[in-house]
């Protein structure tokens, strides 16, 4: 009976022998069916194989997918999963799901908590694992010393770091061939290199976006770091790449209005003040169609950055790709841990970011404020000191665009209807200016010649 096998388990001794704590699996689990939000959590840190005994592995892995796919995570809803799977019996049945939640009931704990006890044994076993493999290989004449040193080393760093044996480290030589065959590919025009920005003259700058990006618009309130944002979005999505988006600021609505203000060439005060007139609404039903063949999916009730980090995974894992993820904007992210500067804390989910894109395979945009030293400036434009809580996303950042308006100063001026992005950092290229129009009735900038606001 597993629950009995798990109960003779929890002593130190036998966590020793077994190398497991199966307490503290068995409570990751319960808290995972109590409530679903402990998974956005929970899968931040163990992944599908890391329970010791394998009927928790099962039931985790049904766990995963009925959250994943939003549907309940209760003892029942699991069950029926393991038992279509014909692995109900084996798991203990309805009972020990059952009794998994009654003891986290009884025995209230943060599953993160749990969760990192799980990982720890579950490294501390890849780590032992992977020693005995290399004490057996040392035993192997056929394999130079040296090799089979190196391998060690690899196969116990790849232990520890946590990751499985699949990821980590490669030797140039072992993916050049690949690498090379999708340079060939990009050269003949065969596959498009960067996600494409939707403004020429940026694409020829940037050669658009990489998967694994971080991209930060940065501006004064109101200059249009969400127009800009959600341009890149637009121009991913309408070309069928999944896209996310996280919005802190503005509801679902707002954002939806914002696309059909800007497909459908439709004044977006209309829709904030209600007065559409009938070639408006014309225009909406048919802007509506539009976007709704595009793989964009809007989320405006994440707010924390622990939330945030789940939702795009979820997305992941559902739709099995994100193309460009957008989180409208940094300064507005919550975060349950505590710091000490706020600077620090910003710049913390800078490097969230950055590497949940490098894994997830997405270019991240989000978007950041600069602080008011630009206005101290006669031209009054920015630089990237102006950066808020800057340090540690100017690092992170692989491209920073400063967007600025003469025409936010001076309505009247001679470059009203301008924009600027200024390509204030660019890890692999040059830097530069790029002048776009500046559409914000429509909810958008363009190139000047208009081609890419063609929908049709
Ligand atoms: N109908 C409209 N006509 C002209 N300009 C508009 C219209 N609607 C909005 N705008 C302008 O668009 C800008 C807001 O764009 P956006 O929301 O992209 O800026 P932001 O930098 O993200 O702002 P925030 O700092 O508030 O998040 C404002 O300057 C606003 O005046």
């Amino acid at each position: 009976m597993p629950s009995r096998v798990a109960d003779d388990l929890a002593t130190t001794e036998a966590q020793q022998q077994h190398m497991a704590d199966l307490a503290a699996e068995r409570a990751v689990l319960g808290a995972m069916m109590m409530n679903p939000r402990a998974c956005d959590d929970v899968v931040e840190v163990v992944t599908e194989l890391d329970m010791f005994l394998p009927i928790h592995n099962d039931i985790f892995t049904a766990i995963l997918g009925q959250w994943s796919a939003e549907e309940p995570t209760s003892p029942i809803a699991v069950a029926r999963v393991l038992d279509e799977g014909k692995q109900l019996e084996r798991c203990g049945g309805l009972p020990y799901l059952t009794k998994l939640t009654e003891d986290v009931l009884r025995n209230p704990g943060s599953p993160v908590f749990y969760a990192r006890i799980v990982k720890d044994w579950s490294r501390r076993r890849k780590a032992h694992e992977s020693l005995l493999r290399g004490a057996y290989h040392t035993r192997d004449l056929s394999r130079p010393v040296d090799a089979v040193v190196d391998a060690a080393q690899r196969d116990l760093a790849d232990a520890a770091s946590g990751l499985t044996l699949a990821d980590g480290v490669e030797r140039v030589s072992e993916f050049s061939d690949d690498e090379m065959a999708y340079l060939e590919r990009v050269a003949a025009g065969d596959v498009p290199h960067g996600i494409t920005t939707g403004l020429g003259q940026l694409d020829k700058l940037l050669g658009g976006f990489l998967p694994g990006q971080l991209i930060i618009p940065a501006g004064r309130p109101g200059m249009g770091k969400s127009t800009a944002g959600l341009g890149f979005a637009v121009a991913a999505a309408r070309r069928g790449l999944p896209v996310l988006v996280n919005t802190l600021e503005m509801s679902k609505r707002e954002l939806w209005w914002r696309l059909l203000s800007r497909v459908g060439e439709i004044n977006l005060n209309a829709f904030t003040t209600g007065r559409l007139t009938e070639d408006d609404l014309t225009r909406a039903r048919e802007a509506k169609k539009i976007v709704d063949g595009w793989p964009l999916h809007l989320d405006d009730q994440s707010r924390t950055i622990e939330a945030i980090r789940a939702s795009a995974r979820r997305f992941h894992q559902r739709q099995g790709a994100l193309a460009i993820w957008f989180v409208d904007y940094l300064q507005r992210i919550r975060s349950s841990a505590k710091f000490d500067r706020r600077d620090l804390e910003v710049g913390s989910w800078a490097r969230e970011f950055k590497t949940l894109g490098g894994e997830l395979g997405a270019a991240v945009v989000v978007p950041s404020q600069l602080n008011r030293e630009a206005e101290k400036r006669s031209d009054k434009r920015p630089q990237l000191s102006d950066m808020r809580d800057s340090g540690e996303i100017e690092q992170e950042a692989d491209v920073v665009i400063l967007l600025h308006r003469d025409d936010y100063y001076d309505s009247e001026c001679e470059r009203a209807g301008e924009a600027d992005y200024i390509i204030a950092k660019h890890r692999n290229g040059p830097m530069d200016t790029v002048t776009v129009a500046a559409q914000l009735h429509f909810a958008r900038f363009t190139d000047w010649t208009n081609e890419e606001d063609d929908y049709r």
